[in-house]
């Protein structure tokens, strides 16, 4: 049988619950979805939990589970997949963290832990850190830059350890946390001790300089400290070729995405335009999903907008970035060819009245073009997805690619 192509489409943080102003219908629901629904003629939806039932996922582990790795045995951290994404050359025992530019008080009391998001500065601002922190107590500092808000920290030196607590409170209004050894290894509490260490010299850094005092000037939040979680030692991780067969490729300008995308061994993309934001170029994520379709069997689209805009509370633009992703899967399906299957789900839900991830399960969509029995639902949302077929988990996904791509093998004799 002939093998079909796969697009596969994430919404982050697509889920969502009833929102008042949207007269209790959630964001999907009131969206205009064209081409999503067209797909339904030929379309099995339903519902899936992308670790498990009410457990609250991270992108990270949620991602893990989406392409087949079960995080409780691959994951150990976002650190390192941040740091791989934005750029950073790991070697063995380097510590990555995950970091936020943070605004907050004299206190250290975190006020805004994205600084309001758009940070202009960012890339000027981590080069400063870099220049003024090159080491700590003999250990190498580096910084890198992601999207947005989103910094990566690097230490690298002998008897380092990932086993360290974060400093991120997660908090608005909590005071940063002291960085605590979480195992008790020499290792740990020098890590540890390296992190509080650092996070005070940033502090200091941040506070004077004059790319803040801008801000300030301008009504923005100062980008006065990096909240920094997620530590880890990168460990090489399977590749999705080899345990799925699929010769996979991703689009994402955000630098967890293309972390794990790298760990797994497929091409990322960014391409120009793609920020990561609600303000990114869809059509050229859609134009360059479509190339890579040429070339692999796998074209993973990531769009970060859902959940930016869920984080923030900002309804409307939930709506909007949805909207968008149903233009750009029609522009892929246009500049391609229909023939393809295409999965759209979110890697979790962030009710945006909640504005944090919760452990609610996610709409899926699964379309396939060749004979199947569809579910015929008229509109796809979290609603309409309890009448659906699917019940799935994260790890269900790659064997459901599988075999309706007619690529999957028989399990037995
Ligand atoms: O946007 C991200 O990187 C995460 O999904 C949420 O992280 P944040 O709450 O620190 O922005
Ligand atoms: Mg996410």
């Amino acid at each position: 049988m002939n093998k079909l192509k796969i697009l596969l489409v994430v919404g982050d943080g697509l889920g969502d619950r009833q929102v008042s102003i949207l007269n209790a219908k959630t964001p999907l629901e009131y969206a205009d979805k064209p081409v999503i629904n067209s797909l339904l003629r030929s379309s099995m939806i339903g519902l899936m939990d992308p670790i498990g039932p009410g457990i609250v996922p991270g992108s990270d582990t949620s991602h893990l589970a989406i392409f087949g790795l079960d995080p409780r045995k691959y994951y150990n951290g976002r650190g390192s997949f941040e740091a791989l994404g934005a750029g950073a050359i790991l070697s063995g025992g380097d510590v990555a963290f995950r970091g936020n530019f943070a605004t907050v008080d004299d206190n250290l009391v975190v006020i805004d832990r994205r600084a309001g998001r758009k940070i202009e500065e960012a890339e000027e601002l981590v080069k400063e850190l870099n220049q003024k922190i090159p080491e700590v107590q003999g250990v190498k500092v580096r910084f890198y830059h992601g999207t947005e808000h989103r910094v990566s920290v690097v230490l690298s030196g002998d008897n380092l350890s990932d086993k360290v607590s974060d400093t991120d409170p997660h908090e608005v209004g909590k005071r940063i946390l002291n960085s605590e050894p979480t195992d008790n290894t020499l290792s740990a509490k020098r890590t540890a001790n390296v992190v509080n260490q650092l996070t005070k010299l940033v502090y200091e850094v941040l506070s004077r300089s004059q790319l803040n005092e801008k801000r300030k000037a301008e009504g923005l939040p100062p980008a006065n400290m990096v909240l920094m979680r997620g530590a880890s030692i990168h460990r090489d991780l399977p590749k999705l070729k080899d345990y799925s067969g699929l010769k996979g490729a991703a689009v994402s300008a955000t630098a967890l995405i293309k972390g794990v995308c790298r760990s797994l061994g497929m091409e990322v993309v960014t391409p120009p335009g793609a920020t990561g934001g609600i303000d990114t170029d869809y059509m050229a994520k859609a134009r360059a999903a479509a190339d890579l379709l040429k070339e692999n069997d796998l074209v993973f689209l990531h769009i970060k907008a859902t959940d930016a805009a869920s984080h923030d509370g900002k309804v409307n633009e939930k709506v909007r970035a949805i909207e968008m992703i149903d233009k750009t899967i029609g522009k892929v399906l246009d500049t391609y060819g229909s023939d393809i299957i295409v999965l759209f789900t979110g890697d979790h839900a962030t009710p945006v009245e909640l504005k944090e991830h919760s452990g609610d399960p996610v709409p899926i969509l699964l379309y396939v073009p060749t004979n199947i029995i569809s579910d015929n639902l008229s509109d796809f949302n979290e609603r309409s997805a309890r009448k659906g077929s699917l019940r799935v988990v994260g790890l269900n996904i790659i064997d459901l690619l599988l075999n309706y791509s007619n690529r999957a093998t028989k399990y037995g004799a």
